[in-house]
C-alpha cells in the first residue's frame, strides 16, 4: 500500500460553521505524521473522521485502503486511538486495565497474557501492573493509555494530544515510545502543540481554521516558508517595542520567543538599520518550527481580514 490514509478535500460541517474545509493529506506507512494547528483549527475533527467516529459532510477519503464513508466499522477495527478524553478505568489496575481492553478487542485468550506483557514492556510500565489506576501519575496513565490503544496492534495509530498536560520529562519519554512504535512499522498521526514534538515528525501538516496551509517535512518546512532574514534580538523592553519594531517598513514579522524577539527583516542589508534602530545587535538566526507557524497563522489571518 503507497499511502495508509488518503483525503481528498474532506470537509466538516456542523450548520453552518466550516470546522474542517477541503483537507487532503496523504501519509505514507510507518512514517510519524504530525498534525498541527491552534486552539479550535480542526485537528480533533480530522482525526474523528478518520477513525470512522464522525461522518465527513463532503469530500473523501481512505484509511488502510477503506473508505471513509462506506466502510467505517472495518477502520474503526484495524486502527488505535488515543483521543484528549481517553478513558480508563481509575479503580483497576494496570494490568486488569490492559485486560479489560483486550476483551473489548476480542484478543484470544490464550494470547492475553503475552499480548499485556508486551504492552506493559512498550509503555515502560514493568513492575507497576499492579497498581491501581487512580493512583498513577499523568505520565503513567498517558502511557497505560497508549498501551491500550495499541493492544489490537493496529497497523495505524492516531494520538491526539497525547502529550498535553505532561512534564517535560515525561513527554519525552512519551514520545521516545512513539518513535519506537513507528520504527516497528506503525503509522502514526499525532497532534500536538509542542515544537520539539513536531521536530521529530517524518512530515507536518498545518492547519489553521480548517483549512491545510502547509506540509512537509520539518527541514522543508523551515528552509522553505520563510522569505527574508530572520533575526533574534535581546531588549529588556521588548514587550513595548513589539509595535514601533512591527511598523519599520523592512520589518515582515516580529515575535515574542520567550525573553528573546524574533523579527523577520526583508533582508540582511537592514540588519545595521534595525541595530541602530534599537541600540542592540541582533544576531541572524535560523528560523525554528515555531517562527514557521507563528508566520504561517499571521498570513492565514492577513488573507481572512
Ligand atoms: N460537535 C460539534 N458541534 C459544533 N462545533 C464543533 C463540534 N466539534 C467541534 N466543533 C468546532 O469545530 C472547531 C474545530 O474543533 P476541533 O476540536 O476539531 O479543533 P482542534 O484543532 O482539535 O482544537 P484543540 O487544539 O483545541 O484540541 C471548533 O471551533 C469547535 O468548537
Amino acid at each position: 500500500m503507497e499511502y495508509v490514509v488518503t483525503t481528498h478535500e474532506l470537509t466538516k460541517k456542523f450548520g453552518s460553521f466550516t470546522a474542517v474545509n477541503n483537507l487532503s493529506i496523504k501519509i505514507k506507512p510507518g512514517e510519524i505524521y504530525g498534525f498541527l494547528g491552534p486552539n479550535g483549527s480542526g485537528k480533533t475533527t480530522t482525526i474523528r473522521m478518520l477513525c470512522g467516529l464522525l461522518e465527513p459532510t463532503t469530500g473523501s477519503g481512505t484509511v488502510l485502503g477503506y473508505d471513509l464513508a462506506r466502510e467505517s466499522e472495518k477502520i474503526k477495527r484495524r486502527i488505535g486511538y488515543m483521543s484528549q478524553k481517553f478513558s480508563l478505568y481509575e479503580d483497576l489496575t494496570i494490568y486488569e486495565n490492559l485486560d479489560f481492553y483486550a476483551g473489548m478487542y476480542s484478543i484470544p485468550h490464550k494470547e492475553r497474557k503475552q499480548r499485556i506483557s508486551e504492552m506493559v514492556a512498550m509503555s515502560l510500565l514493568e513492575g507497576r501492573e499492579d497498581e491501581l489506576v487512580a493512583n498513577l501519575s499523568g505520565g503513567y496513565k498517558q502511557r497505560l493509555a497508549l498501551g491500550c490503544a495499541i493492544l489490537s496492534r493496529p497497523a495505524i495509530l492516531f494520538l491526539d494530544e497525547p502529550t498535553s498536560g505532561l512534564s517535560p520529562t515525561s513527554r519525552r519519554m512519551f514520545f521516545q515510545i512513539i518513535q519506537r512504535i513507528a520504527a516497528e512499522g506503525v503509522t502514526v498521526m499525532v497532534t500536538t502543540h509542542f515544537m520539539d514534538e513536531a521536530e521529530r515528525c517524518y512530515n507536518i501538516a498545518f492547519i489553521s481554521e480548517g483549512t491545510l496551509i502547509a506540509n512537509d517535512t520539518p527541514e522543508n518546512l523551515k528552509h522553505n516558508v520563510i522569505e527574508g532574514c530572520m533575526v533574534e534580538v535581546d531588549l529588556p523592553d521588548a514587550m513595548q517595542r513589539i509595535s514601533a519594531i512591527e511598523n519599520l517598513p523592512y520589518v515582515r514579522e516580529c515575535s515574542i520567543h520567550g525573553p528573546l524577539l524574533h523579527v523577520l527583516l526583508e533582508s540582511q542589508a537592514q540588519l545595521e538599520d534595525f541595530n541602530q534602530f534599537t541600540g542592540a545587535t541582533a544576531s541572524v538566526i535560523e528560523p525554528s518550527l515555531e517562527d514557521v507557524f507563528v508566520s504561517l497563522a499571521k498570513q492565514k489571518r492577513r488573507e481572512v481580514s
